[in-house]
């Protein structure tokens, strides 16, 4: 596919209709299928194999992803990656603002003691839910290293946190949307970008560093 797939609410001339949001496709299930095996083979380089390695997504998309990149490395190994998944629900910081969030599930395949852990999620904006994640993971236990694989970074950082694999990177402007459905969840694979009426796009990142393009 192209790299952008333009499908904004658009009147008969074509141009968007003023006041609905612009949506397109950035990442098709080809290129997520690609990317997911691009970071499968870059986590097992980086541990030099797959000794120690322990994958955990966060709920919900990350854990989906944390699933497919298991499966990745098991046809390059061909040995189980232990996987599982790491609610951050009561270590978010906005707990006071919106105390009524579902828990999710925490689920460790192992101890995490020693471990290499790679966190998994599918989009990493102001870091926030990273950060949440390690205090989750410190009152775990204590990994001998922790890595960060997500799919989309798209900027915005508001958090000294960076990935250590990123599926794309994604300029994107702070008024964006960056939404990743997997057809586990939600029936399609695919990533957009949705532009709410009235806004521009992509605006300076906050972080130019930030966006060296992946593929
Ligand atoms: O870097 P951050 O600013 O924390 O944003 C990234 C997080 O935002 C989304 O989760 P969200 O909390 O929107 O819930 P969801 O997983 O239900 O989509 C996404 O799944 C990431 O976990
Ligand atoms: O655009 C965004 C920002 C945070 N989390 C998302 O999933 N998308």
């Amino acid at each position: 596919m192209s790299e952008t797939s333009p499908t904004p609410a658009t009147g008969l001339s074509g141009d968007p209709v003023p006041g609905t949001e612009s949506t397109r496709v950035v990442m098709d299930a080809d290129r997520i299928a690609r990317a997911c095996a691009r970071m499968a083979h870059q986590i097992l380089e980086a541990n030099r194999g797959a000794k120690d390695l322990m994958l955990l997504g966060i709920p919900t998309r990350g854990v989906h992803l944390a699933h497919r990149l298991a499966a990745a490395m098991a046809d390059v190994e061909g040995v189980a990656i232990p996987t599982g998944s790491l609610d951050i629900t009561m270590y978010r910081d906005d707990l006071r603002r919106q105390p009524t969030r579902a828990v999710g599930h925490t689920h460790l395949p192992g101890p995490i003691d020693d471990a290499v852990v790679v966190l998994v999620d599918d989009v990493l904006y102001s870091g926030r839910t990273v950060r949440a994640a390690l205090d989750a993971l410190g009152d775990i236990g204590r990994p001998r290293v922790v890595r960060l694989a997500v799919l989309v970074d798209r900027g915005h950082r508001q958090l000294p946190i960076r990935a250590d694999h990123v599926g794309k990177n994604l300029p994107t402007a702070a008024s964006e949307r960056v939404r990743v459905r997997l057809e586990e969840s939600d029936g399609v694979t695919e990533v957009t970008i949705s532009r709410p009426p009235g806004s521009i796009a992509a605006d300076s990142p906050a972080d130019p560093a930030d966006f060296s393009e992946e593929a």
